[in-house]
């Protein structure tokens, strides 16, 4: 199954738009075997005219997609791919069995039923009719559906949405373990924090323009900022005016400042305020490092 992290998917130089409004301003990108790629960006960035062609629906108005290094309109490059998408489309008077017998019946190589249960989580659901599950229920047989041809690329949008703890964890772990065996995956997700544990590779849409590209340590490492808290008395006016200090607040009695020098602040705080304690500085996460590229992005447009 496994052949190295080889290019399942590539969009080259891809543009699109829609009458006025550019939706891909010339994009490069492209999703291996056996890695996880998130898409970021916000509303409107970009990420679903992306996936879309991907999936063969429409075409660039320049540059190339492929799929397999096939077009992504023939057939034989969809069969490879699983797709779950949050418009399902889903018959929804059928059990969970006749859907999933309907989907496997598509394609040469299925997985067994019980594969399927065991990977999303679907005990003891596979007699109810789908209609009459919970929304997190549905986004399992949905997960169950996308995977039940074994795809080697996979597409999940927002797969975790309206799912419990729980039920995020389990296809948290069986999404590790279709990448672990050699399937690529695009996620397109607003959840950073699901980005930051599964991907391997992060790209961050914004106005049609990729705008960053990496690792989820890459793109932290675009950070220098970190932040800090404490309980002390210090004035926020007065710690505002020091070097390195580039946003102070008070919530009571906490102080919180973000800094690109974290060391010689802490060492002041500590100075200027012997009484101070509880003292906590923070690395910056996905979601920190992702506001500051898309507001820098942002700035820069403007
Ligand atoms: N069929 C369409 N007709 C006209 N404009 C469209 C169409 N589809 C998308 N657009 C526009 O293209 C741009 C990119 O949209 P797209 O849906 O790809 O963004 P997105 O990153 O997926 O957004 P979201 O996070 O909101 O789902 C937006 O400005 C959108 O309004």
């Amino acid at each position: 199954m496994k052949d190295g992290h080889a290019v399942l998917a590539r969009l080259a130089g891809v543009r699109r738009s829609y009458g006025a409004i550019e939706a891909l301003a010339g994009i490069d990108l492209e999703v291996r075997g056996g890695q996880m790629l998130a898409l970021l960006g916000p509303n409107g960035a970009g990420k679903s005219t992306a996936v879309g062609l991907l999936l063969g629906q429409g075409l660039p108005d320049a540059g190339t997609v492929s799929l397999f290094g096939r077009s992504p309109h023939e057939l034989a490059a969809r069969r490879r791919v699983g797709v779950m998408l949050q418009s399902a489309g889903i018959p929804d008077t059928l059990k969970v069995s006749e859907l999933l017998a309907l989907t496997r019946s598509y394609y040469p190589n299925p997985r067994s039923i019980a594969d399927c249960v065991m990977l999303a989580g679907l005990d003891g659901l596979l007699e109810r009719r789908y209609r009459q599950l919970s929304g997190g229920q549905q986004r399992r047989v949905q997960f169950a559906l996308s995977v039940c041809g074994r795809p080697q690329l996979l597409f999940l949008d927002e797969p975790t949405t309206g799912m419990d703890i729980e039920a995020r964890r389990t296809l948290w772990r069986a999404i590790r373990e279709l990448v672990a065996d050699g399937c690529g995956v695009l996620l397109t997700t607003h959840y950073l924090e699901e980005a930051e544990a599964l991907a391997d590779r992060v790209a961050v849409l914004q106005r049609g323009r990729l705008i960053a590209e990496g690792s989820v340590e890459d793109l932290r490492g675009h950070l220098v900022q970190r932040r800090i808290r404490c309980l002390s008395a210090l004035s926020v006016e007065r710690v505002s005016a020091w070097p390195h200090v580039m946003q102070a607040h008070r919530d009571d009695a906490r102080l919180e400042l973000v800094t690109d020098a974290a060391e010689a602040v802490v060492r002041r705080l500590l100075t200027e305020d012997p009484a101070l304690t509880g003292l906590e500085v923070q690395r910056a996460g996905l979601s920190d490092a992702f506001l500051e590229l898309t507001r820098e992005d942002a700035r820069e447009a403007a």
